[in-house]
């Protein structure tokens, strides 16, 4: 199995002097292509670092990271960023999209940057994206006049423009009722299927429990790890409770 993602005892601080606090502490990880994996862990111990770290988002102090075959570290800004937008994807709790933008211009923005000529065919994927996650016939309206549940499908849609070959979800359904949360774990979990890598960081053992591989996470270690078969919608009360009895050994 390829992978996609090595990162070898990545290390991260913040501050200065005794001030100095490593929030990544000796990482390494490997993810393989395809696959569907969640982090999670108590609150600061280093879960959106550790993402941050692995996308290139953030300079880490120690360690590697390779995307692809590419160790980050000798790539210069220009091309670190351009392999941020073919390569990967992000999604937020909360999508940050423009208030002055109807849905469809928010989420074709990105790629008109980067490509201004083919307002058509971006366009039409846009669509094409809108259709697959269930939005198409919103795509004039205001982001204040939709759901937090379809503000999040455009924000979906707009991580796969650029058809990335991962996707990094930063508690994607951390500001949505439980209804939603599923529904766009349908969502995240049919990119998946097609082949999309996933990581995504949760505090929700009932989103964990739909993926393949969970990481726990302390104090800025990976202590501990746990795999699934692929989610076909029928053990998630015995997955939860596997989860949660794991949280509990950590102390979570
Ligand atoms: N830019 C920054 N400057 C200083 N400290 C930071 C910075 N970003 C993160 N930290 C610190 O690093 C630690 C880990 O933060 P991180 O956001 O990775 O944790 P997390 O596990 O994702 O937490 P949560 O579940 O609350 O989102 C925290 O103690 C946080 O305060």
């Amino acid at each position: 199995m390829k992978k996609i993602i090595i990162g070898d005892n990545i290390m991260k601080s913040f501050g200065v002097g005794d001030e100095k606090n490593y929030v990544l502490d000796g990482v390494s990880i490997e993810i393989n292509e395809g696959e569907f994996v969640s982090v999670m862990g108590p609150s600061g111990s280093g879960k959106s670092t550790l993402m941050y770290a692995m996308s290139g988002m953030d300079e880490i102090d120690g360690g590697t990271v390779s995307i692809d075959g590419r160790d980050l570290s000798t790539l210069n800004e220009k091309e670190l960023a351009d392999i941020r937008r073919t390569k990967m994807g992000f999604v937020f709790q909360q999508p940050t999209l423009l208030k002055s933008l109807n849905i469809l211009d928010n989420i074709i923005l990105p790629s008109m940057r980067d490509n201004r000529k083919n307002v058509a065919k971006i366009t039409e994927k846009a669509r094409t994206l809108m259709k697959k996650v269930g939005i198409a016939e919103l795509e004039k309206r205001d982001i204040t006049q939709v759901s937090g549940g379809q503000l999040q499908r455009a924000g979906i849609c707009r991580a796969l423009m650029g058809s990335p070959k991962i996707i990094f979800g930063d508690e994607p359904t951390g500001a949505l009722n439980s209804k939603s949360a599923q529904e766009i774990m349908d969502i995240i979990s049919e990119i998946n299927t097609e082949g999309t890598t996933i990581i995504l960081v949760t505090h929700d053992a009932k989103i964990a429990a739909r993926t393949e591989r969970i990481m726990f996470m302390y104090d800025g270690k990976i202590v501990s790890e746990m795999r699934f078969k692929r989610f076909n919608g029928t053990d998630i009360d015995d997955r939860m409770k596997r989860i949660m009895g794991k949280m509990r050994e950590i102390g979570i």
